[in-house]
């Protein structure tokens, strides 16, 4: 067993646990943990959940792997071929959707990719045939026998709103002007989604950080929602007269949405960030201009509007691999052991 954990696997996509603390004990457990995530195409993502995989071993020892849903590797079923490579006797793994709220990903793409029942119809495609070159059609079937629990995404847990206190004091406190709380507003925003989980998750939100705060409060809908993040902003400032918005990305990861989505909707988008290879992780933003865009991609993104504000946008971290998200994950799947 010891020689098994101390080899390095190179083999595409697996994850080496050469340095990471996987207990003795969770070889002789009869489960093994998959913590399920969207998968992005830039690598910020995976930065991410690679820190929430160690940090999360590092807790509980548990035979834990991240698989992606899409675009990055190890996939979800490369993730349990790995969980069953260190350890062939599990008879169980628990999943979780290491989402923040329910939604088409977790309610039909996971469990279908995990070759169980979708929990709904799929309103992309209601009649369940999807196009060829779907990532669902793609994705390669589970090799195990055994019992897959799917459990729930993390959800508005009230320990959320210390995370997002945390971001904006961060980005606070890398700004340069001095302005009181009564002339700033917050902005949530989250991802949108056909399906209304999406809304129930940041208002729940928004209701808790609301009762917790002087700023003035609004939330926002990336896409396919409303309100857009720029129909929020109009309305924010309709009521009151601001001179800084702090718009938080309510989302785990920096990803596509976060990085380009976002920052393309507020107007803060700096060219350099489309082609990105690199730029600075701690990206946190204080913009008083705004640019003019091309906007290229077929996407619904900009579909509610850009915003124009002439104050000043802070633009803060998402959730990312904080303490606390891992705490959530732990508990959660403790209590489904
Ligand atoms: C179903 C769909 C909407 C629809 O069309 O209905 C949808 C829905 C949701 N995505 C969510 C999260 C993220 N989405 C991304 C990224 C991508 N998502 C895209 C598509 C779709 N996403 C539609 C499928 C269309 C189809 O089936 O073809 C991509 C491919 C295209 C694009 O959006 O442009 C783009 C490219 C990535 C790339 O290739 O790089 C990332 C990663 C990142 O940002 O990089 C995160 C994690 C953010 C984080 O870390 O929090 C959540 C919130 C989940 C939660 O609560 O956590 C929902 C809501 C829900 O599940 O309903
Ligand atoms: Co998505
Ligand atoms: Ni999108």
């Amino acid at each position: 067993m010891d020689s098994n954990l101390n080899q390095s696997n190179n083999s595409e996509g697996c994850t080496n646990y050469k340095n990471l603390n996987i207990s003795e004990n969770s070889l002789s457990t009869d489960f093994g943990v998959l913590l399920i995530s969207h998968g992005s195409s830039l690598p910020y993502a995976e930065e991410t959940f690679k820190d929430i995989l160690e940090k999360y071993l590092s807790l509980t020892g548990h035979n834990t792997e991240v698989g992606y849903m899409k675009v990055a590797k190890p996939s979800i079923s490369e993730a349990i071929d790995n969980l069953l490579d260190r350890n062939n006797n599990i008879k169980r793994i628990i999943a979780m959707p290491v989402f923040l709220a329910p939604g088409i990903h977790t309610n039909i793409d996971i469990p279908i990719i995990l070759g169980l029942e979708p929990k709904e119809t799929d309103p992309r495609c209601p009649d369940g045939n999807y196009p060829e070159d779907h990532y669902l059609m793609e994705s390669k079937p589970i090799n195990f026998n055994g019992e897959i629990d799917l459990i729930g995404c993390i959800g508005p847990d009230p320990q959320i709103i210390s995370i997002i206190n945390k971001k904006i004091e961060s980005a606070i406190s890398k700004s340069n002007s001095d302005i009181n709380s009564d002339k700033t507003g917050v902005l949530l925003v989250s991802h949108g989604s056909r399906l209304n989980y999406n809304r129930e998750f940041i208002t729940d939100i928004y209701n808790q950080y609301k009762s917790q705060t002087d700023y003035s409060v609004s939330q926002g809908f990336m896409e396919l929602c409303e309100p857009t993040i720029a129909q929020s902003i109009n309305s924010m400032l309709e009521s009151k007269d601001l001179d800084r918005i702090i718009v938080v990305p309510v989302f785990l990861a920096p990803g596509v949405h976060t990085k380009r989505d976002i920052p393309t909707i507020l107007g803060i988008l700096e060219d350099e960030d489309i082609n990105n290879t690199h730029f600075s992780n701690d990206h946190s933003h204080s913009h008083v201009h705004s640019h003019d865009y091309s906007h290229d991609h077929s996407h619904d993104h900009a579909h509610g509007g850009l915003v124009e504000f002439d104050g000043e946008i802070l633009y803060t971290e998402p959730l990312g691999s904080d303490d606390i998200i891992i705490k959530i994950l732990k508990n959660r799947i403790e209590s489904n052991i």
